[in-house]
């Protein structure tokens, strides 16, 4: 059989476009209550649900920021909170033209047996969530596997896993009206080369394809988003143009053209890496069939949330800052990226070694 064709099928595929529109990305801020709570310890800012708010609020309310956005994913907690003027953030990202995303995913768990490898959870109650999502506005949904590279990982148990975990999730969104995004990501940790970076990410994108195909679903309705392929963290770096070819020959390789846009995670990258790696694959000369973009999480929020720092004083000028990266990604989806023109706080590291989520 081929893919499933439900009730919103028409509906899926126009989402799916809509977000992947060239000059548009995603802006991740669907950081669970553990992992948001890590970025605001780093400003000495407490994690309670007004200060996670206030975060949010500083972010969607940025003037001029979301139309370089096309969908915002949100993390549970998100999507039912309001800015302080009482207006839903759902509705907020309504009036911008941009579309609201749910995380639905249940966070990761150890595989036994394995040297540390994951599977995600979430399964429970997934396709009622989704509905009710659906009904509160949420377009589209996100589910992140994380694999490792190892000198025996990702083990054959691991991919199989993650990309039939993917591949449920995904027609389960797709039955309830929710474009998912296919998160598979592998961890940049380790010393192998980009080369080694390279065989791995293709032979899980491959699997996860295979496994969505398996599961009948709609390609034209997804999105994917995978890390881009780089040396491990502690091989030497190489210049944006080599990550480039590299990723964009993976992607060719696994990809179908039925998929509308790539939107790639920054996976512990500094802002100006992540973007200028963006920005080096859209210069690129060959056959892309799909639109290359951004999902990022750390690498759009970084500078802001230093100069935020918590202080109501300081919401204009973080704002700004947020505005500055919302546009240099812009521009990198169109290869028109300046490097360096992207504020002074943007090339800050922001790789942990063994950073836990
Ligand atoms: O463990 P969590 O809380 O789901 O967070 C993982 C984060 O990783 C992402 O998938 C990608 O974020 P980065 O761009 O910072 O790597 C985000 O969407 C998400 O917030």
């Amino acid at each position: 059989m081929s893919a499933f064709v439900g009730k919103y099928a028409d509906e899926l595929i126009k989402t799916a476009k809509y977000i992947a529109t060239p000059g548009r990305g995603i802006l991740a801020a669907d950081e669970s209550t553990g992992t948001i709570g890590k970025r605001l310890s780093s400003i000495n800012v407490d994690n309670v649900e007004s200060n996670r708010q206030a975060l949010r609020e500083l972010l969607l309310t940025s003037p001029g920021a979301l139309q370089y956005i096309s969908g915002v994913i949100f993390f549970e907690e998100t999507l039912y909170q309001k800015t302080s003027g009482g207006k839903p953030f759902v509705e907020v990202l309504q009036e911008n033209g941009v579309v609201p995303g749910i995380k639905v995913d249940k966070g990761t768990v150890e595989l036994a047996g394995t040297n540390g490898e994951t599977t995600t959870q979430g399964f429970d109650s997934l396709g009622a969530r989704c509905a009710q999502y659906y009904k509160v506005g949420a377009r589209f949904a996100k589910w992140r596997a994380v694999l490792k590279i190892g000198p025996t990982e990702p083990s054959e148990l691991s991919i199989q896993q993650n990309a039939q975990g993917l591949a449920r999730y995904a027609i389960i969104c797709q039955e309830n009206g929710l474009v998912p995004i296919v998160e598979p990501e592998l961890l940049t940790d380790g010393p192998h080369d980009i080369a080694k970076c390279a065989a791995v990410t293709e032979t899980v994108l491959a699997a996860v394809y295979k496994a969505l195909n398996d599961h009948h679903v709609l390609l034209e309705g997804t999105l994917l988003k995978p890390n881009m392929v780089t040396p491990g963290s502690d091989s030497p770096k190489v210049v944006a143009e080599v990550i480039a070819e590299y990723t964009v020959r993976v992607m060719r390789r696994t990809v179908p053209p039925a998929v509308p846009g790539i939107v790639f995670l920054s996976g512990g990258q500094s802002e100006e890496e992540a973007t200028v790696n963006l920005n080096a694959m859209n210069k690129l000369e060959v056959l892309k069939p799909w639109v290359l973009s951004f999902s990022f999480g750390r690498a759009l929020q970084q500078s802001t949330l230093k100069t935020w720092a918590g202080k109501k004083e300081n919401v204009a000028k973080a704002q700004q800052a947020f505005l500055v990266r919302c546009k240099a990604n812009s521009d990198a989806t169109l290869g028109k990226y300046i490097a360096g023109s992207g504020g002074e706080l943007a090339s800050e590291s922001l790789y942990v070694k063994g950073y836990k989520y």
